[in-house]
């Protein structure tokens, strides 16, 4: 039975990899199909986090050096873009030594090469080779949602599938469609490498997902800058190759000059030409219909990542996997949560968000309490010059034995991924405000912010009344 396996994985990116890297590991017979070579590592080294994180690292570093002149450095000229995208290709070519088809055989998986679709229940389709497997996992990722505004052919438009060819932005005028992620944090990349960018929104809020007012810091951070944002306004129509009618509302809002467009308004997922029927798998609004089990309405096929069609992060396509690999091992299954969940934007400062927002709160009726602290007062943030940087935190709702636990909040800092970090520990593990509070911070770690949010929570218990009585016992027992 040369083609038949205890597992097969469809998409070798971040869902793919995990599940089939631990099934190969234990000796089970394991198949990984990806289109090319080139493909596999997915989304994340190809087009996704990987080459955008690098951009980040250099933009960051050209407006650190401008930074210097206010002490008396002089800088000048603009980046060579060839070296900066050598540099992202260099970066990748580092993971990619462990994401490749040879790696993978070495690591015992079977690898083929090409684009698979079902066949039949258990089986798929590749190059014309029908492969079985006891169970099918289905981790082909997404795409990039096209901008489909009229007259969109007269114009260059670019999405992360595309940009990171690109050796030619500099001076140019990008019109970047979308403020998610993917839209604040390549155009302050590009913005920061010379670029000019204009950033067309149409929700109230870039980062619609954040807290309202972490999101209204970055913004002004952004403007600061010299990008030009716009919210609430969408491309009614390109009119010529360089121009676009802009709608604010429904009124025409305005023309707008650029020279190409970067299409960041979300994901789409290519379920056309799976055969998805061929082996019951059902769709609902152009997502596949998955329980909470990650499972498909085929029960022995699975989803893992972008494609189950919750949050799509590379990390989170990793909470699948172990989702996945506890429920084929363990009597005991998993659901899946996202209650402990957190990501980065990793625009610079960067914004860090963790556990349950306040509508997941609202929704489940917790009693909570939200606390809010501007970092003006923090000395590491005074010598650092981020006094604008804020951090929400919600915890639950005291009582007399009811201790407060770490339910979630949100960040903004540089490093606030790194920052936050033990606030996702504790929330994960369960944690009460005294984990933090009780800590010894060495001075000062910036890190010291999520004990003075606690501590200045702690020290609402000081009323008149209990100060008086403090007054009073300090003096008798002294
Ligand atoms: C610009 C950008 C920046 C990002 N930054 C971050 C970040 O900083 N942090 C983070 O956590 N997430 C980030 N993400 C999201 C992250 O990249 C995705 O959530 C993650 O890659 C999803 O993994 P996946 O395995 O579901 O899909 P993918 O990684 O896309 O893998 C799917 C694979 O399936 C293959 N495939 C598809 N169809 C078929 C088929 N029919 N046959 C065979 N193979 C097929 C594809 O070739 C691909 O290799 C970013 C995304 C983008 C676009
Ligand atoms: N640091 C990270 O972890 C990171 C970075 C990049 C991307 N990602 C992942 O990739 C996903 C996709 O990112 P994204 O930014 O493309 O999508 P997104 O859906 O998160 O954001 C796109 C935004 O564009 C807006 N929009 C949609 N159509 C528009 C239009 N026609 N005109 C103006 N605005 C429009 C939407 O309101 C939306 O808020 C993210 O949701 C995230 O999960 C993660």
């Amino acid at each position: 039975m040369e083609n038949s396996f205890d597992m097969i994985v469809i998409g070798a990116g971040s869902g793919g990899l995990g599940v089939s890297l631990f099934m190969a590991k234990i000796g089970l017979k394991t198949l990984i199909v990806d289109e090319s070579d080139a493909h596999i590592g997915g989304d994340c080294l190809n087009y996704g986090c990987v080459p955008s994180k690098a951009l980040i690292h250099v933009s960051r570093l050209v407006s650190d050096a401008r930074k210097s002149e206010d002490f008396g450095m002089s800088v000048s000229g603009q980046p060579d873009i060839a070296k900066v995208m050598q540099y992202v290709v260099d970066r990748q070519e580092v993971i990619r030594k462990h994401e490749n088809a040879d790696f993978l055989r070495q690591e015992g998986l079977e690898v083929v090469l090409g684009r698979a679709r079902f066949h039949s229940s258990h089986s798929i389709i590749v190059n014309g080779t029908v492969y079985t497997g006891r169970k099918i996992v289905l981790a082909t990722g997404s795409s990039p949602r096209a901008l489909d505004v009229p007259g969109v052919d007269l114009v260059r438009v670019y999405d992360n599938e595309s940009l990171f060819g690109l050796h030619d932005f500099q001076g140019r005028k990008l019109l970047v469609v979308g403020g998610g992620p993917i839209g604040v944090e390549i155009g302050q990349a590009l913005l920061r490498l010379g670029v000019q960018v204009t950033l067309v929104h149409r929700g109230a809020q870039i980062l619609p997902k954040e807290e309202p007012e972490i999101a209204a810091i970055l913004h002004q951070k952004l403007e600061e800058e010299g990008m030009q944002i716009l919210l609430n306004t969408q491309v009614h129509q390109f009119t010529a190759p360089n121009e676009a009618l802009l709608v604010h509302g429904d009124r025409i809002r305005s023309k707008l000059d650029f020279d190409s467009v970067f299409a960041s308004i979300g994901r789409t997922y290519e379920l056309g030409s799976l055969d998805l029927e061929k082996v019951g798998i059902e769709t609902e609004k152009g997502k596949i219909k998955v329980n909470q089990y990650l499972q498909t309405t085929n029960k022995d096929i699975f989803t893992a990542g972008d494609i189950a069609g919750y949050l799509q992060f590379s990390h989170a396509a990793e909470q699948h996997t172990r989702l996945l690999l506890n429920n084929l091992f363990s009597p005991l299954k998993k659901k899946l949560s996202n209650d402990h969940m957190s990501w980065v934007t990793f625009t610079d400062p960067e914004i860090a968000t963790f556990g349950l927002q306040k509508i997941d709160m609202d929704r489940k009726g917790l009693d909570y309490e939200r606390l809010v602290m501007g970092f003006e007062d923090d000395d590491r943030a005074v010598v650092d010059s981020y006094r604008y940087g804020k951090l929400v935190l919600y915890i639950s709702k005291g009582g007399l034995l009811r201790k407060q636990k770490i339910l979630g909040g949100s960040m903004i800092a540089p490093n606030a991924g790194e920052l936050i970090q033990e606030l996702i520990l504790a929330n994960t593990m369960g944690l009460d405000i005294d984990a933090i509070f009780n800590k010894i911070y060495p001075y000062p770690v910036a890190s010291r912010v999520n004990q003075m949010i606690i501590v200045k929570q702690k020290e609402k218990i000081l009323t008149p009344t209990i100060n008086t009585f403090l007054r009073k016992w300090y003096r008798f027992l002294n």
